[in-house]
């Protein structure tokens, strides 16, 4: 590590300097504070050693200036005189440790490797949250239309409350974007939003997923594990397709979230737990509560707030601005104002956007890749993903059966869904059954 010692006592800074190098750190010792702060400014130090008691700049007051300049810095206080007060104000300013003189060099050799482990679990989990950045995008919510003006009022509302809010929309049209959102307008921003998809998970796995388990709570469970729910103590889970969850577990999550208190699989013993939750579905809960698959008090319990996220095709103003925003995710190049013909631009705004922004950010990505240099014209658009165009491919395609036709309608409502089946049966209004039958049915023929 690179440490920067401050003490005025002569003795200890040769002692310190030539003991920590055999150590293999590298030692900038500073006899007062005023050249401990200059140090300070001019490189950067993983610890500093400071001695409270020095002529000029106080050792507290080079901590809280430290604070400051390099705010990452782990201090270790070192004091021939310890008082109350100088160990409140240590605490104050975070200091890692408190060591009072005389001290063994064992001692400090084993606080440094305390301030190493520390020192390298930061920078692991920042490395972590880099990559949870980069995985989950930028969460910048676009659009500045009437509806998403409303949207943006009622998140700015509802955020710093700790309401459950349900969030509504077709698929894709930005319910995620919108959820976090509003955990960033509350007062748990600083703290952990954890998403799970619940209709992605089988309902044996979903409990200990949410819950956690106990070591040997089922056959497989070598290990204890915690839930989500644990892992957002203190923030928001987000539980999206919160339609999807099977009505056992529907019980289940009802009383935590009337009791704030889970219990891992296999354990008798209940935890209390601070979490926020938002949900979002794009079924009608309603409906749902009517045909007895979800339940009315689930329902009341989950939509204190509702927020309506309207599809893409009713908010037109948005989607220019959006293009722009997606496209700027794969290019940097161009001009803001400039980046798609006017032509493409026609093209964008007669589709109807079926899959919403999920679609048009697929659209985007594909002329982003296909076009050379920007502009993005018509030509780089997918020849699939206007209505029209499926029209004139199956005029130009030549004498087909209405089976053959129907397979190309089914094929480019999977592409244009990203390969999500159950989006592509509601945009060709049929069933997720009967899209799996025809699409069985085609490949029995073809083979
Ligand atoms: N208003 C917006 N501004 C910027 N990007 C958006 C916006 N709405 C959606 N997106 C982008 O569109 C994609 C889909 O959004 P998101 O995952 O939030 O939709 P969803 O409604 O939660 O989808 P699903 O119903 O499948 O869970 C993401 O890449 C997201 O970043």
């Amino acid at each position: 590590m690179h440490i920067l010692y401050a003490d005025d006592e002569t003795s200890l800074q040769t002692l310190m300097k030539t003991q920590l190098e055999k150590l293999g750190h590298s030692v900038v010792v500073c006899p007062d504070g005023e050249t401990a702060v200059a140090a300070l400014e001019r490189e950067p130090f993983d610890c500093m050693i400071v001695d409270l008691d020095m002529p000029g700049i106080k050792g507290a007051e080079v901590i809280a200036r430290a604070r400051k300049i390099r705010p990452e810095i782990e201090a270790v206080v070192i004091t021939g005189k310890p008082d109350l007060k100088s160990a409140l104000t240590a605490i104050e300013n975070h200091v890692f440790a408190f060591l009072s003189k005389p001290c063994s060099f064992k001692q400090i050799k084993s606080l440094l490797s305390e301030v190493y482990h520390r020192l390298s679990q930061s920078r692991r989990l920042a490395a972590l949250e880099h990559r949870v950045r980069q995985a989950e995008g930028d969460s910048e919510l676009v659009g500045d239309g009437k509806s998403m003006l409303q949207v943006r009022k009622v998140i700015e509302k509802v955020g710093p409350t700790d309401s459950t809010v349900l969030i509504l929309g077709e698929t894709g049209c930005g319910k995620e974007l919108v959820a976090r959102a509003v955990h960033q307008a509350s007062l748990r921003a600083d703290e952990p939003m954890v998403s799970i998809n619940c209709g992605a998970l089988p309902e044996n796995l979903i409990e200990s997923e949410l819950f956690g388990h106990v070591k040997g709570a089922f056959t497989g469970a070598d290990n204890a594990r915690v839930g989500l729910f644990e892992v957002a103590d203190g923030g928001t889970i987000f539980l999206d397709e919160i339609g999807e969850l099977p009505m056992t577990m529907q019980a289940k999550l009802l009383r935590v979230l009337e009791t704030g208190d889970i219990r891992r699989l296999g354990s008798n013993q209940s935890k209390r737990v601070d979490v926020r939750v938002i949900c979002a579905t794009h079924r009608d809960l309603e409906k749902m509560v009517g045909e007895e698959q979800f339940r009315e008090d689930l329902m009341f319990r989950i939509n204190t707030f509702e927020i309506h996220v309207p599809p893409l095709r009713e908010r037109i103003d948005d989607l220019m601005p959006l293009a722009v925003h997606l496209l700027r995710r794969h290019r940097s190049d161009g001009d803001d104002d400039a980046l798609f013909t006017s032509q493409a631009t026609a093209e964008l705004l007669a589709h109807k956007w079926p899959g919403n922004v999920r679609e048009l950010a697929n659209v985007v990505e594909h002329a982003a890749i296909l076009c050379d240099a920007l502009p993005i014209d018509a030509e780089h658009l997918p020849r699939h993903f206007s209505r029209r165009q499926l029209r004139s491919e199956i005029r130009d395609a030549g004498p087909m059966t209405i089976r053959e036709m129907e397979m190309i309608a089914i094929e480019r409502a999977i592409e244009r869904n990203a390969g999500d089946k159950k989006a592509a049966a509601e945009e060709l209004g049929v069933s997720v059954k009967t899209l799996y039958n025809k699409l069985n049915a085609a490949e029995e023929k073809a083979a």
